[in-house]
């Protein structure tokens, strides 16, 4: 059973965001094509399938820059130890919503949350709950690998040598390289800068960084739209082996990948209230992945996943 986000946990490793929560998101991938927009103010959700075990369940959120709505009232619930996407076009709020899940938005002045964000039963807004906390259980895995000015394992052992992890450092490092399917690579190299590594090898190693504090969550902000194809396959296969330890929420640009690693998929598109002129990133569609892009309920989801508009 997970403790409660307010206790500190007896635990053997450290807290904090997995050692990478620093480095840049938000704002990127030019998107070709105009979404088309509607002058409704709001697109209710659709959940065509209820989650039995969720690790996540938002209940009407919404998340503010000052007074802009960025994204609003998204209830859904995220499955447990599968893969969920959030799809859709630039500005509709997927990074916003992704960086709420762990109160990563916390520290972008003037966003706020609404509504109810529940994590494992508990609100991860309630004031009692320790944000730091809400991010060494809720991972997070950047756009940019962004390994730190470090050798790689000292990149690995940050997070546990913060929380003065008490077991062995050294296998905890190994273990964790090896998760990531990186450990052969390095591990004659070990006191080398993670810098020296190629960019894909760089994510491998953030990742092993998200893993060694042992999240239960890890979030992925376009993880592989730095990297070639072949890093990128590689990513995708670590997603597919890491969700049966993980509950995995991947924002993803590529179509093809979230059909590929996801359960799961989130359509996002934005909306144009017609008083305000404002565009707030509403959930359009929600169900199993193989619907959203096979036979989706809504003709704004097909339009999008057929390359209509994006
Ligand atoms: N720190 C911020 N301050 C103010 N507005 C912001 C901030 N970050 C994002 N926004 C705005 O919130 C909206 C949603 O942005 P967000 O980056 O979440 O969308 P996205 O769907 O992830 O876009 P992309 O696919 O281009 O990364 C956009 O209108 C964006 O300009």
């Amino acid at each position: 059973m997970t403790a409660p986000l307010t206790q500190t946990e007896e635990r053997t490793a450290p807290p904090a965001d997995g050692g990478a929560t620093d480095g840049a998101t938000g704002g990127s991938a030019a998107s070709a094509g105009t979404p088309p927009e509607e002058s409704t103010a709001t697109q209710p959700a659709q959940e065509q399938e209820s989650v039995q075990d969720a690790v996540f369940d938002l209940r009407d959120v919404s998340v503010q820059y000052g007074s802009f709505i960025a994204v609003g009232n998204i209830t859904m619930k995220v499955p447990r130890h599968q893969v969920t996407a959030f799809i859709g076009p630039s500005g509709c709020g997927k990074s916003t919503l992704l960086r709420c899940l762990n109160r990563m938005n916390d520290l972008v002045p003037g966003a706020s949350v609404s509504g109810e964000l529940i994590y494992n039963g508990e609100d991860v807004y309630a004031a009692e709950v320790d944000p730091a906390e809400v991010r060494r259980r809720i991972g997070m895995v950047f756009q940019k690998p962004n390994p730190f000015p470090k050798s790689i394992y000292d990149n690995v052992a940050f997070g546990p040598r913060l929380n003065a992890y008490a077991g062995d450092l050294d296998d905890l490092v190994q273990q964790s390289l090896e998760r990531v399917g990186l450990w052969n690579e390095v591990k004659d190299k070990l006191k080398e800068s993670g810098h020296a590594l190629s960019g894909g090898q760089q994510q491998r190693l953030c990742i092993a960084r998200a893993i060694a504090v042992e999240p239960d969550v890890l979030l992925m902000d376009e993880p592989c739209s730095a990297l070639d194809p072949i890093a990128t396959l590689k990513i995708e296969d670590l997603i597919h082996e890491l969700k049966s330890t993980y509950s995995i929420v991947i924002v993803t640009h590529n179509m093809q990948q979230a059909a590929r690693v996801s359960d799961r998929t989130a359509f996002f598109s934005v909306n144009i209230d017609d008083h305000q002129g404002m565009r707030t990133g509403r959930l359009v569609e929600y169900d199993h992945t193989t619907k959203i892009f096979n036979n989706p309920a809504q003709q704004r989801t097909e339009d999008y996943v057929t390359g209509r508009f994006g």
